[in-house]
């Protein structure tokens, strides 16, 4: 399932953040999201993920070009195209339960959703700290429930906004194996990243946002 994006453009005020013609995530594909601060990479992801809207354009699935009336409310995006905060949101309540409650947005049988949920406890390296309340969890292990709370939705594409940024050589080993089995089940990868890590080193393609355009390297030229 691609991702397509025509025409995007957002503006704050009178500065203008980025113009992006046309740009498209294909299945299975990592990309690496690059940029100094502020050049605009969240708003990026916020935008592709349905979360914001931009000044002007549209964003689709499978090619078809349908603009939701109102950007947030889409049901095209939800559940398809996951945003993955840098500092996420975790409920109230256990690990498990964190992790429960993506799961129950699928319909799925209770013997599928024990085997997601065990499969992702187990590649967070959480499974001594599934009945720990999330709340006290320390931040490289946030992310990592976080990521395995993305991971059991199976999402079309995730979109991964700094996901290891202050973690250790450990939790980025376990953010990678999640995201490598992602891609392997055909999940398109977005990241951005100011560190190169396990996570970026798989990135196909570079995506750089520089003078308000989005420009597209491999990794090769880059090492070039
Ligand atoms: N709602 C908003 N209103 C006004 N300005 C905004 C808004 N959201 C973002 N910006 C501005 O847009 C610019 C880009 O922000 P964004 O967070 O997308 O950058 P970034 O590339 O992710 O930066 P960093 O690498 O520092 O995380 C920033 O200057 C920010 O202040």
């Amino acid at each position: 399932m691609q991702l397509y994006a025509h025409d995007l453009e957002i503006h704050f005020g009178q500065r203008r953040l980025f113009q992006i013609p046309q740009l498209q995530l294909n299945p299975g594909q990592r990309i690496w999201l690059r940029g100094a601060n502020g050049a605009g990479k969240t708003t990026l992801l916020k935008i592709l993920s349905g979360l914001q809207k931009p000044s002007r354009g549209r964003i689709a699935l499978h090619g078809e070009a349908n603009p939701p009336a109102r950007w947030r409310s889409s049901n095209l995006l939800q559940g398809r195209i996951v945003y993955l905060h840098q500092n996420p949101y975790l409920f109230d309540g256990t690990v498990e339960e964190n992790i429960n409650y993506g799961l129950k947005q699928l319909a799925l049988t209770v013997d599928e959703q024990r085997q997601r949920r065990e499969q992702a406890i187990e590649l967070a390296q959480l499974s001594d700290l599934r009945h720990s309340s999330a709340q006290v969890l320390s931040g490289g292990e946030r992310q990592r429930l976080a990521l395995a709370r993305a991971w059991v939705l199976r999402p079309a594409h995730l979109l991964l906004d700094e996901p290891t940024a202050s973690l250790d050589c450990d939790s980025i080993a376990a953010m990678a194996g999640m995201v490598d089995e992602l891609q392997r089940q055909g999940c398109g990868l977005l990241l951005t990243s100011h560190q190169h890590t396990a996570l970026t080193e798989a990135c196909q393609q570079i995506w750089r946002l520089e003078k308000q355009q989005l420009i597209c390297e491999t990794q090769q030229e880059l090492s070039a």
